[in-house]
């Protein structure tokens, strides 16, 4: 059992607290936020995350988790400190180490005896020498410590069972011995494990991401040239995937990925890349792709419907992926917004993320009911592939609206299927 401090309890860092916990150890959760931590302390996740609920509630019953916004009193404490803050995109593309920075200055001012920083947050290659250089800066002269970079594979959604279940644990270091200390947390797990140094573990973080958001801009590429040669991408998917050497994942074509990272740490990438005097083509290919995934999507409509102004038009999903309350850099609420520039008049479902984007679109309308939000519109644009779409009644849709037209954003309907209810259909490439 060892002693673990986490710092920043959201998407990543609360479901790490509770995993750790769970795994036996006693750990702090860290927050700046006090009400996160007044959630979280009662059980209460602060993100829609499948099963996180259950797993912080049963770990704070057990007394093996506590969740704190003090540094002090958990830090000084801990064998090991993970830093899980966010590293949003600034302005220019490159990643805001803001969080990061003020986190590692507290760890600095608060560690005693010696501890292992890891950094799990996604960081520029050289992040670990940052956060060495201010703990040093402001640490007291018997602390000692290593830093280890951590990155980390889950996915919002499927998160708990991403951590329980990893692809593999990357570990980067220049002292091996405090990145066998952290394999050891993880060796419940069964996965491989890779030791390497902290630049190249910072760079698989970046590489993994960027890999995954070229296949799907590829694949959207794809979908555009099927829509031009009458082709259906869904089944060209599929016969690709078929080959061992390329495999099915990550070849759904739609209206482009979104979330806190591909987004992010493609530009983060390209950023470095430029800065360094490299050329990063294709990544500025993925993200141009990925952008003209949505303005080709509203492009679509207005050729099927016609001018936007005053139209109503319903929306199914806002989150940028399924099961999550997720909207950062979501397509969804890129169509939305314009959507409203056409003067068209949004009525909005999802099941989780409404409160979320409410905040960045107040002027659309909202529905508790994906039924209600069909009633009386011209269209209905699925834009995130959430289960309950897949198993709604589209013939109830069709009598409900004014005129039967669906935009399937994510292909998840057989299109013949649907154009048997008397709808006029357009999928992503097909
Ligand atoms: N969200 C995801 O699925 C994944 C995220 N990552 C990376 O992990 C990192 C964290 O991601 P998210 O959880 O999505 O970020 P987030 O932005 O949702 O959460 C960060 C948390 O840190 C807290 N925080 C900020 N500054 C702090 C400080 N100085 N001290 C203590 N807490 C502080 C915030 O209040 C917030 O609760 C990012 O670098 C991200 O790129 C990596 C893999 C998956
Ligand atoms: O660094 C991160 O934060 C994480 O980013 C992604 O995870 P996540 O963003 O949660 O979700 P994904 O399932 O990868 O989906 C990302 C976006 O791509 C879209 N997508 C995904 C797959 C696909 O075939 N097509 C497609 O358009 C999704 O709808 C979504 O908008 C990676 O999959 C994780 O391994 C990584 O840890």
């Amino acid at each position: 059992m060892a002693v673990i401090t986490i710092i920043g309890t959201n998407y990543v860092g609360a479901v790490y607290a509770a995993a750790f916990a769970d795994l036996g150890n006693q750990v702090y959760g860290v927050d700046i936020d006090e009400r996160k931590v007044q959630l979280l302390s009662e059980g209460i996740s602060p993100i829609y995350e499948p099963g996180l609920d259950e797993l912080v509630t049963r770990n704070l019953k057990a007394g093996r988790l506590r969740f704190t916004t003090c540094y002090d009193e958990a830090v000084p404490v801990s064998e090991f400190v993970f830093i899980c803050v966010g590293t949003p995109s600034s302005f220019s593309g490159e990643a805001d180490m803001r969080a990061v920075r003020s986190a590692a200055e507290m760890i600095g001012k608060t560690i005693r005896g010696h501890t292992i920083i890891i950094n799990k947050s996604t960081m520029p290659i050289g992040s670990g020498d940052l956060v060495t250089s201010i703990i040093n800066q402001v640490k007291s002269p018997d602390a000692t410590f290593a830093v280890v970079s951590n990155p980390e594979f889950l996915r919002e959604g499927s998160a708990v069972q991403d951590v329980f279940n990893p692809s593999r644990i990357v570990l980067g270091a220049e002292d091996r011995e405090a990145a066998e200390r952290v394999a050891e947390l993880y060796s419940a797990l069964n996965a491989p494990v890779l030791i390497t140094d902290r630049r190249t573990a910072e760079m698989i973080k970046y590489a993994s991401n960027a890999i995954l958001a070229t296949r799907i801009s590829f694949i959207n590429e794809i979908a555009q040239i099927c829509e031009q040669y009458q082709a259906d991408v869904k089944v060209v998917a599929q016969g690709m995937g078929l080959d061992p050497r390329i495999g099915p994942l990550f070849l759904d074509a739609g209206i482009g990925f979104g979330g806190s990272c591909f987004p992010k740490d493609v530009k983060a990438l390209s950023y470095m890349a430029q800065e360094a005097g490299c050329h990063p083509q294709l990544l500025h290919a993925v993200l141009e792709i990925n952008q003209d995934q949505r303005r080709r999507f509203v492009h679509k409509l207005q050729t099927m419907v016609g001018d936007l102004h005053q139209r109503p038009i319903a929306i199914w999903g806002l989150s940028f992926k399924q099961d999550t309350d997720d909207i950062r850099e979501s397509p969804a609420i890129d169509v939305v917004r314009m959507l409203i520039q056409r003067g068209a008049i949004p009525r909005c479902y999802d099941p989780a993320a409404m409160d979320n984007a409410r905040e960045v679109v107040p002027e659309a309308e909202y529905f508790d009911d994906p039924y209600e939000a069909v009633r009386g519109t011209d269209a209905l644009l699925v834009l995130t592939p959430w289960n309950e779409f897949k198993q709604a009644d589209l013939g109830r849709v069709a009598d409900l609206m004014r005129q039967p037209v669906l935009l399937d954003g994510r292909n998840l309907y057989d299109p013949a299927d649907v154009r048997r209810l008397g709808f006029r259909y357009a999928g992503v490439g097909r």
